[in-house]
This record gives structure tokens, C-alpha cells and sequence, in this order.
């Protein structure tokens, strides 16, 4: 859910120094869920916006909700009274679980390289934004919830020790592909 309509882009984006072909319109054709996985509310005094994370149980990275997350980061940077935006979690004790790991296991290499591009343009949309980006960490935030909050231009985390964050995909046997 965005608060505010707007156009979604249709231009071609250079992000750090890699060209991505209509984003948008990409993420657009593949968003076929009506179920909203992302609330944003956008506070037009301070020009900030705060991006809720409400995947349930754990908001896990599907392609939906990469496809949600990218349409909603893309519609606030084109708005120009947009200059942040805060990502958070509205589920208990959980950031996010990081990638959905059933997106992946067992799915044939053409779904699974669509997934991994959806990946990769969460990252860099989040990276090459031009607003000031600040990950609220609210929860455990393991492998791609850590990934995602790394490319804030911000991380701040809840001093819980039952929150943990780190890199642990390879535990699992995943390891990102060549991109
Ligand atoms: C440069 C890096 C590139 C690669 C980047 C990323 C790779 C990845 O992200 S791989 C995924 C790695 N993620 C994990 O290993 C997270 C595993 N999950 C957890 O540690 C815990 O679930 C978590 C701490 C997030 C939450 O703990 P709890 O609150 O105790 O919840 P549960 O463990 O009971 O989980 C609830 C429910 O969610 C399912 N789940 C959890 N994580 C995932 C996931 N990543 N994908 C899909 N589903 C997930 C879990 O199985 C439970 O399901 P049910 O049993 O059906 O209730």
C-alpha cells in the first residue's frame, strides 16, 4: 500500500555504474499478488517515509514481496517531496528471515533465475537511492534481512539479544550466484 498515488517509472536507471533495463515495468509484471506485504506511509511535513515490512510470519523475501518492495522504493523516489525513508518490521521479533527459502529449493533454473534478479534489484534500488535510507531493525534480520538492511544508508538495531543478524546463508548451502 502506498498513501500517495504516483507514476511509476519508465525510464532506464544507472545504477552504480550497472544499467537495468524499465525496472519498474519489470517488477510491475511479475507483481500479480494482491495481498499488500509493504505499507508505506509518507509524513509530507518531514518528507519522510516509513516503509512497514508485514510478511507473515517472518516477512521471508519472495518474489512477491521483492516485486512489492521494489514498485513501492521506486514510486518514493520519484517523488521529489520524498527525501527518506525508514525500513521497518511490523511483525514481532522479526526484520526479516531473509530470502524465502522455498522460492529457490526445488524450483527449476529459468524461476530461480528470476528470482535471483528480483533479488538483485531489491539491493541495488535500495543501495543507488538517492533518498537517505535508514533500516529500523526491530527483529532477527538473518542472511538477505541482513543483506537488505546493509544497503540502507543507515542501520539501527533493537538492543534485544534474542535479535540476531549475520550473513549465514551458506550454512544453509546457498551462495549468490555470479551477477
Ligand atoms: C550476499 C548474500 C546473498 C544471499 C542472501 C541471502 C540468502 C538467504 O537469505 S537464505 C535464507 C536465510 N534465512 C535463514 O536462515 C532464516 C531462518 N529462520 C530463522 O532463523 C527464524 O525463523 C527467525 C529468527 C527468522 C524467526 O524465528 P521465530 O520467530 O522463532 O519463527 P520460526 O522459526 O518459528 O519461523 C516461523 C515460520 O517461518 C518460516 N521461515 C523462517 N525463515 C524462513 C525463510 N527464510 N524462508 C521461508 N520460510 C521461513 C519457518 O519455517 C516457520 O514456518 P512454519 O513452520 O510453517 O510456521
Amino acid at each position: 500500500m502506498y498513501a500517495r498515488s504516483g507514476l511509476l517509472s519508465q525510464r532506464s536507471c544507472s545504477s552504480h555504474g550497472r544499467e537495468c533495463a524499465t525496472p519498474v515495468l519489470a517488477a510491475q509484471r511479475r507483481n500479480n499478488s494482491t495481498a499488500t506485504k509493504i505499507a508505506v506511509e509518507f509524513d509530507q511535513s518531514t518528507g519522510v517515509a516509513v516503509m512497514r515490512l508485514q510478511g507473515p510470519p517472518v516477512n521471508s523475501l519472495s518474489l512477491d514481496f521483492l516485486t512489492e518492495l521494489c514498485i513501492n522504493v521506486e514510486k518514493l523516489e520519484m517523488d521529489k517531496n520524498c527525501r527518506g525513508l525508514i525500513l521497518t518490521s511490523s511483525q514481532p521479533k522479526v526484520f526479516s528471515a531473509g530470502l524465502d527459502i522455498m522460492e529457490i529449493y526445488g524450483k527449476s533454473p529459468e524461476r530461480c533465475g528470476e528470482f535471483w534478479r528480483a533479488v538483485q534489484e531489491m539491493w541495488l534500488k535500495l543501495y543507488g537511492s538517492s533518498m537517505v535510507t535508514i533500516a529500523a531493525i526491530n527483529g532477527s534480520s538473518p542472511a538477505g534481512g541482513c543483506l537488505m538492511s546493509m544497503t540502507c544508508d543507515y542501520r539501527i538495531m533493537a538492543d534485544n539479544p534474542r535479535y540476531s543478524i549475520g550473513l549465514n546463508e551458506t550454512q544453509l548451502g546457498i551462495v549468490a550466484p555470479f551477477w
